[in-house]
């Protein structure tokens, strides 16, 4: 049994989480917490909201509420929306938790000992009306680049191109429109990264077996241009982690806090250690993944993200780790493998939630059961290139995969069986030739299906799956009980005992997939034996002659054109 680690990018938390968002990290991330579970792994699975940062403390301006309050109401409607969508968390922390705010303050004086942040004096903006800063995105103005006249203070949306705020044109505060502004001197802390880059490189080169898409993403930002850059780690905002040495104040930093992207990631640990709260546990219930003098030598960490979160978990994340035991005593578990993605379009455009396009997690399940998007979100992941969502793409691929192929096994063989034989495994007959073949077919899609789970190849474990379930329509075509029964009663027996055998191997094997549909499955075979089929002869022994079931309800409905029209159109605009 291996111990196996898993965190996924934190969904940011000024508001609800689109499908590309869910198949960009959480979905996937679940997809092999699932497996590994089912693997009879120890999986600790851990997410959390991101809360921290000027787009949340907008945000809840906007909806006219403290920034905490929304916070932590945003945050319990992403977790119900989560658990709408089965993602199998141990925990689901907030970054705002108190755990992180001692864990980060406790990792930026590790970096400060270890001489690796520097004080630098830099210009900003000053609103004389708004008696503060105006960072990042509490600026507006025209870009220089494109002329768009609501340019933020950290990016241009019409452009892209990513700006600071002292170079916007005709500025504005976006709190109160004043332009009644100046630019002063503020001090910040940097995390001086260039001093690591030969590290963070060797680093990087050593993970031979990393998707080509994280490697070239962090290869490129460590080195293009100039290089890597320091970062600055602290801003003048209310809301976030006060800048600490340790637990001791910082001379000069008073009433700042660290920059969202330096502690985002370090809550990937604090869940864990909210988690361990959680459970009652001690310190050492979280260390023991997390410290490899603690225990955690022997986890396997795997992270999954979207492109754009590639550089901070490559390259800052790493250099917070390397830095923080810069004298041995705090060796931090380093992520092993970092599964990253394309990304996922809607119907012909992007995905975007401060536009409002696409379709939004509280949307989709309002719709159709979670089952019917994670089938269609994992089969198409964005993996080697960008991928697109349309409706006419989504509802063949429901009907055919799902409907047609493993919906329509379930409800053939259960009825017939029902019809011919009652609802109980039927005795008599014996396997043949027929049945010997297909165990075999089985047993090396199986394979070919664990090997592509384990390569984190999230399409093709769906393509695996996908004709894993073909292997059991192919053989009730062929072996044909229905006709079978007229001349050999006793022989239709045999293949029908096979056939529910076979609905509850699927039924295990499809979990990670499908968890709903394959607890539908399980519960109609009245079976609790979820073991994997690693012996597919005995795994279609496992019911007996005589088990007793129930015939399912219609285990996934087809998609009708109406209601595809009738969605596309709910869908086409952009939400409010
Ligand atoms: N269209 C997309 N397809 C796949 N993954 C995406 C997409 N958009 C964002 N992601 C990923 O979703 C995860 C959560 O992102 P986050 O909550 O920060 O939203 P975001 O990146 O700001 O996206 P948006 O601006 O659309 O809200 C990240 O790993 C991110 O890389
Ligand atoms: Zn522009």
């Amino acid at each position: 049994m291996a111990r196996i680690l898993i965190t996924s990018a934190l969904p940011y938390i000024n508001g609800i989480k689109h499908l590309g968002n869910l198949v960009g990290s959480q979905l996937p991330a679940d997809l092999y917490a699932r497996y590994m579970r089912a693997r009879g792994h120890e999986v600790m699975f851990i997410c959390a909201t991101d809360e921290h940062g000027t787009p949340a403390e907008i945000a809840a301006q906007k909806a006219g509420k403290p920034v905490a309050e929304y916070c932590a109401e945003m945050h319990a409607v992403q977790a119900d929306l989560a658990a709408g969508f089965r993602l199998s968390f141990d925990h689901f922390g907030r970054s705002s938790s108190p755990q992180n705010h001692a864990l980060t303050q406790h990792l930026a004086g590790r970096l400060n000992a270890a001489g690796l942040i520097s004080e630098v004096s830099e210009k900003q903006v000053y609103s004389n009306a708004d008696g503060r800063f105006l960072p990042d995105r509490y600026i507006e103005g025209t870009c220089p680049n494109c002329g768009y006249d609501r340019a933020r203070g950290d990016q241009c949306e019409n452009c892209t191109k990513q700006l600071d705020p002292t170079d916007l044109i005709d500025p504005r505060s976006a709190i109160s429109g004043s332009t009644d502004l100046e630019v002063r001197e503020t001090k910040h802390l940097f995390l001086r990264q260039r001093e690591m880059r030969d590290q963070l490189r060797d680093w990087i080169k050593s993970k031979k077996d990393w998707p080509i898409l994280t490697t070239s993403i962090a290869l490129k930002w460590l080195d293009d241009g100039d290089g890597l850059q320091d970062r600055g780690i602290t801003r003048d905002l209310d809301w976030g982690i006060p800048v600490k040495d340790g637990d001791k104040d910082w001379p000069g930093m008073e009433g700042k806090v660290f920059y969202v992207w330096f502690d985002a990631p370090i809550e990937y640990i604090a869940a864990t250690a909210e988690w361990a709260e959680a459970q009652g546990k001690g310190d050492e219930a979280w260390q023991r993944w997390w410290r490899t003098d603690k225990g955690a030598d022997d986890v396997r960490y795997v992270e999954f993200m979207g492109k754009d979160n590639v550089p901070f978990h490559t390259l800052s994340f790493p250099a917070t780790m390397i830095g923080a035991n810069f004298d041995g005593t705090e060796p931090w578990k380093m992520v092993d493998y970092i599964k990253s993605f394309n990304y996922l379009n809607y119907d012909g455009g992007q995905f975007s939630t401060s536009q409002g396009r696409g379709v939004f997690m509280d949307q989709a399940l309002s719709i159709l059961p979670a089952d019917y998007w994670r089938w269609w979100l994992l089969s198409h992941a964005p993996e080697s290139s960008d991928s697109e969502f349309t409706w006419e793409n989504f509802q063949a691929s429901v009907n055919k995969d799902l409907a047609d192929v493993l919906g329509n096994l379930v409800s053939r063989v259960t009825k017939f069986c029902r019809s011919k034989f009652g609802e109980q495994l039927p005795e008599g007959g014996t396997y043949g030739p027929r049945e010997e073949k297909l165990i075999a077919d089985l047993s090396a899609r199986l394979k070919a299906f664990e090997t592509q789970m384990e390569a984190m190849e999230v399409r093709k474990s769906a393509a695996e799956l996908r004709g894993f379930w073909v292997l059991g329509n192919e053989y009730l075509q062929e072996a044909a009980p229905w006709s079978t029964f007229k001349t050999d009663p006793e022989a239709a027996a045999a293949q029908v005992r096979l056939a529910l055998n076979l609905i509850r191997v699927y039924a295990v094997v499809s979990q990670p997939f499908i968890p709903d549909a394959s607890r539908a499955i399980m519960e109609a075979l009245g079976c609790d034996d979820w073991s994997w089929p690693s012996d597919m002869g005995a795994a279609l022994a496992a019911l007996p002659v005589g088990h007793a079931f129930t015939t399912p309800e219609v285990l996934f409905a087809k998609i009708s054109d109406e209601q595809r029209e009738d969605w596309q159109n709910r869908f086409a605009g952009t939400r409010a």
